[in-house]
């Protein structure tokens, strides 16, 4: 269930201070209040007015300069020297009414003031806040939240400097999951005047939220939707991608209905989700609901499972349903959530892969390995796998032309036998007089399929122990059944096993599965970055993991201009029996470089985001229509809730920023050598630009080179990428543009990454 806190006001904090002798203070009151109502934790403020008007007084200059003394000065400077906080200026004091609670620290510190002196003051308050939080144990304080782009970056140091210094806590920062009104310049306060307002206080006045919520985001563009996302990254860059850095998403803005925008929250480490009750409006029985964009986007985002932190919802703000509605309301939305359900309900992928959510896993060698019993038993669990498998055997059965003579199967690469007990059950099925031989080079598992001979399939069953590369069978077979897939198809060496196998089949013999794909798309994911970024060897970042993804968001879209592919594309196909393959005197390919693949995708980015890896999938057909699938968009057509595979990550070692409407390019590669098969992949991202087009005549008059050496336009802060006709040698009379109403679009290219794995150097698949 997700955890839900209940924020308490100064005002709150200042109603419960009437004594009450059954509590020992009012904080621990008000702990016990919220516990009662059914929330799981309170979010408190740390700090209160008296700490503002003092650290106001002490690090703005007055408004009335006559106001001003050294006394002040002196007074400041000893507070700089040793910061510290008089009783009456917090509001927590004590380590039982901080235990498990959410600490606020004082959001009018501007770290992004325009004026230097306002930031440094801000950041020694800042340290201070979080060194008594700590001493108090508080496990989680939520940070002021940046309002000024132009000082970002001074903001991030002064939280990196903390996380630094602060061991433990968990630094949130409070960002509002979009919000232009908030970056609107903050007026210059040289040590004079006050601060820029909180977000609650220019959600209050400036852009109501109940106000704006009604309108339908006429002039909100994609960069403003951007912007507080940009604010974040440049933090979280800053920070290196800190693990006890996290973001506390302000949804006190009204969200639009278009969910794209707001996938990128999904790969941040989103803990915390702040949720007014002005957020909520009125439904037609007056109690407080969402707006709908608002509620499909926390129900997306409930399957990070963040903290909820209700506010204001004691303040009467809808006329029906009191206090607990809205957290009834939240419950509700839980309970709706496709992510939280799917998890609950057992059967399906989501719920089998809790526990294993963005863990990175080595992939199986089953080739090289001798996978243990359990192993086995964890694929036998797969209740679609098995029974596409039977379905596709069958209908090979129905369709198999001979239908007076007995049909041979081999299934290679039996395992503990549920490929066999499948087959002989579409045997049955089928109603064909047929035989099986069964292959596996498992010392082990080949000790249980004897079992199963004797006890269960007798004489319809022949073993052979060996590897189907080399081993010979006594019969040529029409069906060769085989499932050697990974999760990007071909990486537990399908290809190279059937390059054996297939000797066993008749010529016009049927493979199962007779094709398979492998496809990518372009991710995002602060938590699989982290988990694969500092080591000092190149071995983690670049080898491809099996991931049941959860914090990610797909960073490619549909559309782009014909120059680009879908979402998830297609990087290669194997299809068997092969074709056209050298083959020796045994009947075994010579080389295996009919194996090696190469693919080169263009992917359309339609938001802004940072490229950590690549989402890899498969798809097989087993026979005819019937198959299996772990492509995101298809699976649920092909082999719905289908547990056996989880998605492949193939990590990149740095973080490539993807500018909203960019491309991606994407180059990825199968290799091999007679000993080893490994990928290897690499990007680049470019910017479409319009470019006015040229038409470049002979300037006879003039002999100056300047001409053609001013930049004639400014596409892009990139334009020596643009061609821009060389210039010979310098007595050359120089031609300029005419002028020309035409344009083009030309991509600029605006990032890299390494090549990862070069030669296989990190990672491989042993043959
Ligand atoms: C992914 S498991 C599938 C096992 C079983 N068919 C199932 O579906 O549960 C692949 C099996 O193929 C076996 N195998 C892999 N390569 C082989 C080879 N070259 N020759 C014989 N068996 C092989 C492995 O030992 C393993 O038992």
């Amino acid at each position: 269930m997700a955890t839900v806190a209940g924020h308490l006001s100064l005002d709150d904090i200042a109603s419960a201070a009437d004594r009450d002798l059954n509590y020992e203070t009012p904080i621990l009151r008000l702990l016990s209040t919220s516990k009662a109502k059914g929330y799981d934790t309170v979010c408190i403020p740390l700090t209160n007015e008296k700490w503002r008007a003092r650290w106001k007084k002490m690090c703005l200059s007055p408004e009335d300069e006559a106001e001003k003394d050294d006394n002040t000065e002196r007074i400041s400077e000893a507070w700089r020297s040793n910061p510290a906080f008089l009783r009456e200026e917090v509001n927590v004091t004590r380590l039982d009414e901080a235990e498990n609670t959410i600490v606020m620290l004082s959001d009018w510190l501007e770290l992004d003031s325009q004026d230097e002196w306002v930031r440094c003051d801000a950041e020694t308050a800042l340290m201070q806040e979080l060194s008594y939080a700590s001493y108090l144990n508080v496990l989680v304080a939520v940070l002021p939240p940046p309002r000024n782009r132009a000082h970002i970056p001074s903001y991030a140091r002064a939280i990196r400097a903390c996380l630094e210094k602060i061991p433990y806590m968990h630094l949130s920062v409070r960002v509002p999951v979009y919000d232009p009104v908030i970056f609107q310049p903050v007026t210059p306060t040289p040590r004079c005047g006050s601060p820029s307002p909180s977000i609650d206080s220019l959600v209050a006045s400036g852009v109501s939220a109940t106000s704006s919520r009604s309108m339908s985001f006429p002039h909100t563009t994609e960069e403003e939707f951007n912007s507080t996302w940009e604010m974040w990254d440049v933090i979280r860059t800053i920070c290196e991608s800190h693990p006890r850095l996290s973001l506390t998403l302000d949804l006190s803005p009204p969200l639009p209905l278009t969910a794209g925008v707001l996938d990128k929250w999904l790969a941040e480490p989103t803990r915390q989700i702040f949720l007014p009750a002005s957020t909520f409006i009125a439904n037609a029985k007056s109690y407080p609901v969402l707006p709908k964009g608002t509620q499909a986007f926390i129900r997306e985002i409930m399957k990070l499972q963040p903290t909820i932190i209700l506010s204001g919802t004691n303040t009467g703000q809808h006329s029906r349903g009191g206090e607990k509605s809205y957290f009834q309301y939240i419950r509700h939305l839980e309970k709706t959530s496709p992510g939280v359900q799917a998890m609950k309900k057992s059967g399906t992928v989501e719920n089998f892969a809790i526990g294993y959510q963005d863990y990175l896993q080595a992939p199986l060698q089953p080739l090289a390995d001798n996978l243990q019993s359990a192993t086995y038993q964890t694929f036998e669990q797969d209740p679609i796998k098995y029974a596409n498998y039977e379905e596709a055997t069958f209908r090979a059965l129905l369709g198999w032309p001979k239908t007076d003579e007995r049909i041979l199967l081999c299934v290679a690469g039996a395992g503990r036998g549920p490929l066999v007990a499948r087959a002989l059950k579409a045997i049955s099925r089928a109603k064909r007089e047929a035989f099986v031989h069964v292959v596996e080079k498992n010392p082990n598992a080949f000790v249980t399929l004897q079992e199963r001979q004797k006890t269960e399939w007798r004489d319809q069953v022949q073993l052979h122990f060996g590897d189907m590369r080399t081993l010979e069978l006594p019969d040529k077979v029409d069906i060769l059944i085989t499932e050697l897939l990974g999760s990007f198809g071909d990486n537990e060496l399908s290809p190279e096993c059937l390059d054996g196998a297939v000797r066993f089949l008749k010529p016009d013999g049927i493979s199962i599965p007779s094709s398979y794909t492998a496809h990518i798309a372009p991710l995002s994911s602060t938590k699989l970055f982290n988990e694969v970024r500092g080591h000092e060897d190149l071995k983690k970042p670049e080898t491809p993991y099996v991931v049941m993804f959860n914090a990610v968001n797909i960073l490619s879209g549909e559309g782009g201009d014909g120059n680009t592919g879908s979402r998830i594309q297609e990087c290669w196909e194997f299809v068997h029996p092969t074709k056209n393959v050298v083959l020796n005197e045994r009947g075994l390919p010579v080389t295996n470089s009919h194996n090696s693949r190469f693919a080169n995708l263009n992917f359309h980015i339609p938001h802004a985001g940072v490229l950590h890896g690549l989402a890899g999938y498969f798809e097989a057909i087993l026979y005819g229509s019937v198959g299996l699938s772990i492509h995101p968009q298809r699976k649920d057509y092909i082999s719905k809730d289908m547990i056996s595979w989880f998605p492949i990550y193939f990590p990149f070692k740095d973080p490539l920023y993807l500018p909203g409407n960019s491309e991606l390019h994407v180059s990825m590669w199968r290799l091999t050598d007679q000993q080893r098969v490994w990928y290897e992949w690499y990007a680049e991202a470019f910017l479409p630009v319009m470019i006015p087009v040229l038409d470049w005549t002979v300037d006879r008059a003039s002999a100056s080179l300047t001409a053609i050496s001013t930049p004639l336009i400014t596409p892009s802060p990139t334009i020596d990428a643009l061609d821009v006709p060389p210039v010979v040698n310098k007595t050359e009379i120089p031609r300029i543009p005419n002028e020309s109403s035409r344009t083009e679009t030309r991509l600029v290219k605006v990032g890299q990454t390494a090549l990862h794995n070069p030669g296989g150097r990190s990672s491989w698949i042993k043959l």
